[in-house]
């Protein structure tokens, strides 16, 4: 399988201080890759790496080119993010904020082409914020907010989309959406996905792939039921788990265990 991204010895540090530490791997084309571990484990750094956003140590390849050989224009056209911390203090509506996922792709002088308003427009149905193309972004609710930097990130038509935390903030319903929706785009169009997640059952229920993440470094990567071992999970996050097979398929179910059960394990 040709692979999307290829990450080489990838080290980052904070003024001094080192958060990421030679991290290796690939990320392959139309997959659904997941990003788990605890806080300040390192994802964010990575995903502002793989957007372009922070300049690490090593080398990061994207469709076989090194990425510092790739202009920045081309780079958005390739790379959507849908960050952490979404900005509600544009004094812009939704469908403008969605259309400025065009930019990438305006031709000289800043012209717009005739298909632009129709892709923000497909982008809206889908994730389902049509209703809200003339609101201003600082009177929506966190997950309306949430789907409207998730169309804009679509209607840039990457090829590949990051995504940290974008279920964070949406009820059952929009998080299934979101999610189904992804999987869809990866088997339609071949977009490669790469979120970042604290809901390991959902991790596990969409990812091909997760990424384990410790202090750091890369502890683990592979298919859900792999990566999600009992031991190694506990050690991970200091927490005694309960893992099962889902009724739903061949995936594992987390389930954290309060305290007043200790006692049973
Ligand atoms: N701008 C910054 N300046 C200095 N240190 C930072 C900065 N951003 C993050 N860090 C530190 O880098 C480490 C990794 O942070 P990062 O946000 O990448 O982790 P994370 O796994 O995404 O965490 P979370 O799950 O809490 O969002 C943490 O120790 C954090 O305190």
């Amino acid at each position: 399988m040709s692979s999307a991204i290829q990450a080489e010895n990838l080290s980052y540090a904070y003024n001094g201080t080192g958060v990421l530490d030679n991290l290796c791997f690939q990320i392959p084309k139309a997959s659904f890759s997941i990003l788990i571990g605890p806080n300040g484990s390192g994802k964010t750094t990575l995903m502002k790496i793989l957007a372009g956003i922070l300049k690490s140590k090593g080398r990061l390849s994207l469709f076989n080119r090194h990425a510092a050989q790739i202009s920045r224009k081309e780079y958005a056209r390739q790379i959507a993010f849908v960050p952490q911390h979404l900005p509600a203090d544009f004094p812009f509506t939704v469908q403008e904020v969605i259309l400025m996922g065009r930019s990438p792709h305006l031709g000289i002088l800043g012209i717009g082409k005739k298909n632009d308003s129709d892709i923000a427009e497909k982008v809206m149905q889908i994730t389902d914020v049509t209703h809200l193309g003339r609101r201003r972004l600082n009177k929506l609710s966190g997950g309306e907010l949430q789907r409207v930097f998730i169309a804009r990130a679509l209607c840039q038509e990457p090829e590949i989309i990051l995504l940290d935390e974008p279920t964070a903030f949406l009820d059952l319903a929009h998080q299934i959406q979101v999610m189904d929706l992804l999987e869809k785009l990866k088997q339609d169009q071949n977009l490669t996905i790469i979120m970042v997640s604290h809901d390991i059952n959902l991790a596990a229920m969409y990812g091909d792939q997760l990424l384990l993440m410790k202090n750091g470094t890369l502890l683990d990567m592979g298919k859900p039921e792999k990566v999600l071992d009992v031991k190694t999970l506990e050690d991970v996050y200091g927490c005694v788990l309960l893992i099962n097979k889902s009724p739903l398929g061949d995936f594992p179910v987390t389930t954290p265990v309060p305290g007043r059960y200790l006692k049973h394990f």
